[in-house]
């Protein structure tokens, strides 16, 4: 059997670390003498997705144990782009605010890319704007705001191999933009050999076996059997895919990864699991992002996660 890595718990380490940065913050009065920084957040939806409300909810809610000023722009769902970017340029301009996250996805009458270029780089807390996907690609993520998802499973793998893969073969399945790409960027800066691999991929089963470490991030449940993960290897879970299970009764479901967690629990050295783990790290990142653009827009060092 495997370790479990426990990502609630990674996460609330890396929130106790947040709320000391934020609580040092409010007590250098950088802005005049005696005036504080708060780092602020703002967090835009658009529409009424319930999913998307949960995560939300749940990204306010840490916000605020931090110590965060935090706030939320829920749209209707015919919101127009025009009015979405004019908002995105007052949260730009807003000197309350450090970072600015628009949940996605947003309506199909809405140009996303558009939207997330409009994003100021450094209140771009999750580095999806060109300068901070730049950052990452060139090599330079110690200057970047990196993918919140992605940043949270490399954290997750640093607990369990230490923070040089060097050596390692790392097997990234998926290839967005917003996970599978950063990961990949990510594994190589901590010198993994890295291969990225998705739905055109030939015989996936077999490459995902000369993994030490393999990531799943393709958002099908539980696709990545038991016989597909190499003995010892540390799996981290990216999916969270929401399934009927009408052994807890008619109508009621349950989450699952992309992994079939109680096969690969049989083989690998360490395994997240769903939920409780890539998840919430999600959020810790944010958090840990937020306060980063917030010493930086304070003229402090930038602190390390
Ligand atoms: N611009 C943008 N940035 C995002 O980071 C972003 C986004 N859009 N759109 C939606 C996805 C989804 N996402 C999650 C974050 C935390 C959990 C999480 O904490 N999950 C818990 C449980 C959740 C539950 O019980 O439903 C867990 O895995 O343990 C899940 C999903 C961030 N996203």
């Amino acid at each position: 059997m495997s370790t479990v890595i426990d990502g609630r718990k990674t996460a609330a380490e890396v929130v106790e670390k947040v709320k000391a940065l934020t609580a040092d913050l409010a007590a250098k009065g950088v802005s005049a003498p005696g005036l504080g920084v708060v780092p602020g957040l703002a967090v835009v939806i658009v529409g009424e997705d319930p999913a998307s409300q949960v995560y939300v909810a749940n990204k306010s809610r840490t916000a605020k144990e931090c110590g965060f000023h935090s706030v939320q722009h829920t749209l209707a769902t015919d919101t127009g782009e025009a009015d979405l970017l004019k908002l995105i340029g007052e949260l730009n301009a807003d000197p309350a605010i450090h970072g600015i996250l628009v949940q996605l996805p947003l309506p199909g009458h809405i140009d996303s890319s558009k939207v997330i270029q409009a994003i100021a780089p450094e209140k771009d807390v999750d580095g999806f704007t060109y300068v901070n996907v730049g950052k990452l690609g060139a090599g330079e993520a110690a200057t970047a705001f990196v993918p919140c998802t992605p940043a949270g499973s490399m954290l997750l793998i640093e607990r369990v191999r230490g923070r040089d893969l060097s050596g390692l073969n790392a097997v990234v399945i998926g290839r967005s933009n917003i996970v599978g790409k950063p990961m990949a960027n990510l594994l190589l800066a901590a010198n993994c050999t890295v291969t990225v691999a998705h739905s055109r991929t030939k015989d996936l089963a077999a490459l995902a076996r000369t993994a030490d470490i393999l990531v799943a991030a393709v958002g099908r449940p539980e696709m990545v059997k038991g016989d597909w993960v190499k003995p010892g290897a540390t799996v981290i879970d990216v999916g969270i895919n929401r399934i009927p299970a009408p052994e807890k009764g008619e109508g009621r479901t349950r989450l699952v990864g992309d992994v079939d967690y109680a096969q690969a629990a049989e083989v690998a050295g360490a395994i997240t699991p769903v939920p409780g783990g890539v998840g919430p790290m999600t959020i810790a990142m944010l958090m840990a992002n937020t306060v980063v653009s917030a010493c930086l827009a304070a003229g402090l060092a930038r602190p390390e996660f």
